[in-house]
């Protein structure tokens, strides 16, 4: 195993140890946010037949062809037909069919003028009435033709697409009310430390918050897995093994954070490597150098560097894709830009950077970028305050203040086409 690889090399490598979850099958509405796991049908046309879209009359456009402002063509209102209902009779020459938005076309009609546009000569303009039209139409005006947006049979959505919410509305009109989707890992969330104590505790001498595991908690709910939060193991080789293992058992992914270095009290890697097969140890990025992973019982399990920048970093980079893969996602890069950075940034550490930066974007629609003030890994504060990171690359060079420089949003799916 090399001892530090490259993020684009351990992405690589996670990614070639993960799975897509079997299917399971949800409800329609369940479905939104999720990828289909086969192909989805309509069992009818949609629309099941050609109807109005406009509140108007209803005729063959031929009648109209000689209309105009001087001569208009009247028409008899024979009948009127509402949303819901159908008109089965016969439309002769000399008559039309008043129609409301979303009723069916007679079966005499093939066109439809809005009653804005129509003139009323005797009556109300409803059955019985006399109306008047001053312009002709066009063939088929007005009209939404039967199976416009799907055929009674065909795929309408297909394997791997993601159902959005237009799409659980489109599903549902095509009869498709249970969705076959990939699975959401479940996902072991285990922080790693004899100093933590929960959010609710004041820490007391030497204690610190355990603060990371609801941070990677969300990260996971956003990522669209299901985190289980578990106690806190404290620094010990044996306790933390028998969670891993236990955890291996029971989760899609156990994820870990804390004691990922190589410090007396730095248990995760030896509890890999002894339970199963230790895959990567160290990867070449700042924040976030110490990223373990590994499988235990096929389980994947990764193991993140407490430090809760690093923590947050090596999740976006390595741990978010894999989830995204077990899901059945195919995309696995965060969006990226190019940005003026608005300051001169220096370049001291070799490893790639992920500066910490906040993106604007000026009248003219120029993008511009500000790394945080604080770009300790020990803080979540500037990761809330950001909404990307400048990618630094790898070696010495620094960046003039107005250089151009990449930047991945965070906060984005990686679907986004920018
Ligand atoms: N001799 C060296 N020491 C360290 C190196 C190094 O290269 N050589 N790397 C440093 C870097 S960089 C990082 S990152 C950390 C990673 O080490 P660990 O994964 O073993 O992290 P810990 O020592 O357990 O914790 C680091 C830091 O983060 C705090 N922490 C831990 N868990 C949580 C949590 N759940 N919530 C909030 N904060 C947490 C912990 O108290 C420490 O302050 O190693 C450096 N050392
Ligand atoms: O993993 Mo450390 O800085 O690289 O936080």
């Amino acid at each position: 195993m090399p001892e530090m690889i490259s993020v684009e090399e351990a992405r690589e490598l996670v990614l070639s140890h993960i799975a897509t979850l079997p299917a399971e099958v949800v409800s329609v509405l369940d479905a939104a946010g999720r990828v289909a796991a086969a192909d989805l049908h309509s069992d009818i046309d949609v629309s099941p037949f050609s109807h109005s879209a406009m509140d108007g009359f209803a005729m063959r456009a031929a009648q109209l062809e000689t209309a105009s402002e001087d001569a208009p063509v009247e028409l008899d209102v024979i009948d009127e037909v509402p949303a819901g209902a159908t008109f089965d009779g016969v439309i002769g020459e000399g008559q039309c069919v008043r129609i409301m938005t979303g009723a069916p076309l007679p079966a005499d009609a093939d066109s439809v003028v809005k009653y804005e546009i129509v003139g009323v000569v005797t009556g109300d303009g409803k059955t019985g009435s006399r109306v008047s039209f001053s312009a002709p139409t066009k063939l088929g005006s007005n009209v939404r033709a039967a199976g416009e947006e799907a055929k009674a049979g065909e795929a309408v959505v297909h394997a791997g697409d993601i159902v959005n919410p237009a799409g659980v509305g489109f599903l549902a009109g095509c009869g498709v009310v249970e969705v076959p989707v990939y699975g959401r890992p479940r996902v072991a969330v285990i922080s790693i430390g004899s100093e933590l104590v929960e959010p609710i505790q004041v820490p007391g001498p030497g204690q610190i918050r355990n603060s990371n595991c609801y941070a990677l908690a969300a990260c996971v709910r956003e990522a669209g897995g299901v985190p289980e939060i578990l106690p806190t193991v404290e620094d010990s080789f044996e306790a933390l093994r028998d969670v891993v293992r236990e955890a291996a058992k029971r989760c899609d992914f156990v994820l870990t954070s804390g004691g990922a270095s190589n410090g007396d009290f730095d248990f995760i890697k030896p509890v890999v490597d002894d339970l199963g097969e230790l895959l990567m140890t160290s990867v070449n990025m700042r924040p976030g150098k110490a990223q373990t992973f590994g499988l235990v019982d096929g389980t994947p399990v990764f193991g993140l560097p407490g430090n809760p920048a690093a923590a947050y970093l090596g999740f976006q980079m390595l741990v978010r894709p894999a989830l995204r893969k077990m899901q059945g996602f195919q995309r696995f890069e965060l969006p990226q830009v190019k940005a003026r950075v608005t300051e001169y940034l220096k370049k001291k550490d070799p490893r790639r950077i992920y500066l910490r930066a906040t993106l604007t974007k000026d009248a003219d629609g120029a993008l511009a970028v500000t790394p945080a003030k604080n770009q300790s890994s020990g803080l979540f504060g500037p990761l809330q305050q950001s909404n990307c990171v400048i990618l630094m690359p790898e070696g010495l060079q620094p960046c003039e203040a107005g250089e151009v420089v990449d930047c991945l949003l965070l906060d984005v799916n990686e679907e986004t086409v920018l």
